[in-house]
């Protein structure tokens, strides 16, 4: 990371107070302004401008200080302990609600049952309930933190056809024992690789956010394939590179049966890299999603059964590309 000039620090310094401690977390001046404005308006009142600013110094994120981070309509409660909602997943998981919302799933007012893994704060979970009429949800997460957060996340937003459990996911069967049938399931898992967590992680999210909530190889995507997708008829997981789309896309490529109901894709995100990769079931909700859920993104796979369907007319979009 390049060092930070003398000349821009005495700048920042002259142009308002304490506003130089903000230069190590935001590198420009613009921003350091924009975050300074922030702390001014949103700031608990009991705290000042100065202490706000050396927490900053040190590295504390910005959503600890102020206490929460906007999400689509809602504003999540942020808390130390638990991961804090990014704009990455914010942006998949909007779109995502109104896709759906565009749909002819809205206008038969078909009933749609999420399910959120890895939930954190819940704002995935709640984003989507609140945007999706008809819905309710179930979100999990292994941690008490992340479950109490949720929780009061789920009051202040007014959000409350959902349950929370507390369980862990991977070693418990989760996915198998679930008890309902799935319309949606989502999931933004740990997906920084170990190797990379010293590394390429900046140091106010290395030393204050959770390690459990980021670090994490294949195991979570390995659990979606072979737990979850019997239970579902579509699923939406978030990645961090195309090595995590490349495992998902491979196991239900080289399994006979998952290759003929599942079709898969890709999504970027606007800074252009790969996001979330999702799969919907041919036979899923009369086919419905078969029809909506391609635009989402671009189809790597489409289900090889697909042609031989005569229930379900085949979807009149172009895709993207030409796996299929
Ligand atoms: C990347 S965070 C995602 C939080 C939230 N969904 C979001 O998008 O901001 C991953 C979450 O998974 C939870 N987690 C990690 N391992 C888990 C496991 N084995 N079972 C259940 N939850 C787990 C962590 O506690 C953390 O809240």
């Amino acid at each position: 990371m390049p060092r930070l000039s003398t000349s821009l620090i005495r700048k920042a310094s002259r142009t308002r107070p304490c506003l130089h401690l903000l230069l190590p977390e935001c590198r420009n001046l613009e921003q350091a302004k924009l975050e300074y404005n922030w702390l001014t308006e949103e700031l608990p009142p009991e705290k000042s401008i100065r202490w706000a600013c050396l927490q900053r110094y040190k590295h504390v994120p910005l959503q600890y200080i102020l206490r929460s981070q906007p999400f689509g309509p809602l504003d999540i409660i942020c808390r130390p302990g638990v991961l804090i909602p990014r704009w990455e997943t914010e942006e998949w998981v909007m779109e995502l609600a109104t896709t759906i919302n565009n749909s002819t799933l809205i206008n038969h007012a078909i009933p749609l049952h999420i399910c959120d893994t890895f939930t954190g704060t819940g704002c995935i979970a709640l984003a989507l309930s609140h945007g999706i009429p008809n819905s309710t949800f179930t979100a999990i997460d292994v941690s008490k933190k992340a479950i109490n957060l949720a929780k009061e996340n789920m009051l202040k937003n007014r959000v409350s056809k959902g349950r929370l459990i507390r369980r862990d996911i991977l070693s418990s069967n989760a996915g198998e024992e679930y008890p309902l049938h799935i319309d949606i399931l989502t999931g933004n898992p740990p997906y920084v690789r170990r190797c990379d967590f010293n590394r390429d992680v900046k140091p106010s999210v290395r030393l204050f956010e959770p390690k459990l909530a980021l670090v994490g190889e294949l195991e979570c995507y390995q659990d979606l394939v072979d737990h979850w997708l019997s239970k579902t008829d579509s699923f939406f997981y978030e990645i961090g590179d195309t090595d995590q789309f490349d495992y998902v896309e491979r196991r239900i490529k080289d399994d006979f049966k998952l290759r003929q109901i599942w079709s898969i894709g890709l999504k970027y995100d606007s800074n252009g890299k790969p996001r979330v990769v999702y799969g919907f079931k041919n036979t899923s909700k009369g086919g419905i999603l078969l029809q909506i859920l391609p635009s989402f993104g671009t189809i790597m796979h489409l289900a090889t059964a697909l042609n031989k369907q005569e229930a379900y007319s085949k979807p009149k979009i172009k895709y993207k590309c030409n796996y299929i």
